[in-house]
């Protein structure tokens, strides 16, 4: 029996994964009485399927990885890690696919939270399907904020249905270790689960289509993850795809490459790139097209719709793919909408709080491999793609001593790229055991656009692998 209710609020969000929550969280704070709309678990991807089942998966294997290298720890570590137990420990990083404590949290905030599939049906109206059979109308006095994320993006291959692939879902909760796993993609997803495999005794293949790992990062981060991951075992070939593969006899899977090879696995993950979760969620009741990316502009108002009620917030905006992005966004979108509801005029400046400038100049990521890759701002490639004059000055930050004190066999190496007119750091990367915890002082000099003058003066403790900075300085006066 479908029964007809209609409710109205101050914002309405679709979809409670980290950027809905948040967008939730800084309108309800703004006093606007907010629902949000969940069709699986509150928490999203990031939670349950993404960012911390793989980071729970990885985190033993870095370790593990420096460690074998420490003397005087390396006979405690040398033995293969214990399998259950990490997986054990990524289903509790995982809450074991239980969104309680979120649920608490949404309570706490003093957001309501509505269970079901909601699609936009008119201008400020929602439509939510829940989970027994009732639809729900819901009214937004101001907003909808469309927060649907992404999905993993399957290529066009014959019979890939009957496969029974991998994708991040798969490959961030399985509840063993596959003896043979072929991966294809190496974007973020396909390098991090080759290296969470490997260390967890799978023996994997890795097939990247392009001439390197990590294509959209400096080319020596993906050089400098290949030489480890083939230390560890990974088969890597490059310049390789899938031109077919099918489920045989007792469940392997037989896999046929471009390059005329043939691999068996036991399972096979598409690692190869996400599509945003938009085809079923009403975008046309709106004229916009169903299953495409949501464009906004700064603010992260959809610029193809009048009324400026409309906004996308997080992956299914595809500004900028990250949790910690995302976030960023849902915290610039509350106060957006929170400024228009109140009638206030917007300051939407460079930098200015209504704008999420963040996602154009600096945007930080970190690739949890061995070496760890983290990167904020522009590439070299980015650079010239955009005519932007640069200055490239490059350390090996296993010079430094604190490299050598972190790990002795320490191989890694730092970028950055200074504007020759406004003379400040616009790009960082740094590929090395550790250097996550270095990205935020990368990320601060450009979002604060520190001159390389007064860098000087920002002085690394001895001995830190941060010395880094203070080696591009003098690698760069000294040439
Ligand atoms: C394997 C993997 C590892 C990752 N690791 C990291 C990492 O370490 N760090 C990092 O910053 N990023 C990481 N990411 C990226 C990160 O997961 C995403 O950027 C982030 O989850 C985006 O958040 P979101 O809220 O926009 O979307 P999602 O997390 O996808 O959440 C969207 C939510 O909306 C719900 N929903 C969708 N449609 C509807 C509807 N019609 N009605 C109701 N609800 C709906 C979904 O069920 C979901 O809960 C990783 C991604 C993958 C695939
Ligand atoms: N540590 C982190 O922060 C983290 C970890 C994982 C994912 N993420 C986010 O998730 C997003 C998605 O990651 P991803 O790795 O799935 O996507 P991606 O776009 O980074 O990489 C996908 C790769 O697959 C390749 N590919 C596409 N189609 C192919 C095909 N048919 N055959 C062979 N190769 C093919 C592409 O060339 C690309 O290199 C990333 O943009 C990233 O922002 C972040």
């Amino acid at each position: 029996m479908t029964t007809e209710n209609i409710r109205t609020y101050d914002v309405v969000v679709i979809g409670a994964g980290p950027v809905g929550e948040n967008v939730a969280d800084r309108t309800t704070a703004a006093g606007l009485s907010t629902v949000i709309l969940e069709s699986e678990l509150v928490g999203g991807e990031c939670s349950y399927w993404a960012c911390e089942p793989s980071k729970a998966l990885l985190r033993p294997a870095l370790l593990r990885a420096d460690a074998v290298h420490v003397p005087g720890l390396d006979p405690a570590v040398k033995n293969p890690l214990d399998v259950e137990a990490v997986l054990a420990h990524r289903n509790r990083m995982s809450a074991d696919w239980k969104d309680d404590g979120q649920v608490e949290w949404l309570k706490s905030a003093g957001i309501e939270l509505l269970r079901g599939h909601g699609r936009l049906t008119g201008e400020r109206e929602v439509a939510v399907e829940t989970p027994d059979g009732d639809t729900v109308r819901l009214r937004a006095r101001h907003a909808v904020a469309v927060c649907t994320g992404s999905r993993a993006a399957l290529p066009p291959l014959p019979g890939i249905e009957d496969l029974r692939p991998w994708t991040s879902r798969e490959a961030a909760s399985a509840q063993q270790a596959p003896e043979r796993l072929v991966i294809v993609g190496a974007g973020v997803v396909g390098v991090e689960m080759a290296t969470a495999w490997q260390a967890l005794g799978s023996r994997v293949t890795l097939l990247a289509r392009a001439d390197g790992l990590l294509p959209r990062l400096e080319p020596f981060a993906g050089e400098l993850v290949t030489e480890r991951l083939r230390e560890a075992g990974a088969d890597v070939r490059f310049g390789v795809s899938v031109v077919g593969a099918e489920r045989v006899g007792d469940g392997e899977v037989r896999v046929t490459l471009s390059d005329g090879g043939e691999i068996t696995a036991d399972e096979i993950l598409f690692a190869t790139g996400r599509a945003p979760r938009s085809e079923d969620i009403g975008l046309d009741a709106v004229g916009l097209t169903p299953g495409d990316w949501l464009a906004t502009d700064d603010s992260l108002t959809v610029t193809a719709v009048a009324g400026n009620w409309l906004y996308a917030v997080g992956d299914v905006n595809r500004r900028a793919q990250f949790t910690h992005q995302g976030k960023y966004q849902a915290r610039v979108a509350g106060a957006v909408i929170a400024a228009r509801a109140k009638g206030d005029q917007l300051d939407t400046g460079r930098w200015a709080p209504h704008s999420s400038t963040a996602d154009l100049e600096a945007v930080p990521g970190v690739v949890f491999t061995d070496p760890e890759v983290a990167s904020v701002g522009l590439t070299v490639s980015e650079a010239e793609r955009t005519g932007r004059a640069v200055e490239v000055v490059d350390y090996e930050i296993g010079h430094l001593a604190g490299a050598l004190q972190y790990r002795p066999d320490y191989r890694g190496r730092a970028r950055i790229l200074i504007d020759r007119d406004r003379q400040v750091v616009v790009g960082a990367t740094f590929v090395g055991p550790g250097v996550g915890e270095l990205l935020y002082s990368a990320t601060v000099a450009i979002t604060a656009e520190v001159s390389v003058e007064r860098l000087w003066h920002a002085v690394p403790a001895f001995p830190t692998i941060s010395e880094v900075w203070l080696r591009l300085l003098e690698t760069r006066r000294d040439s």
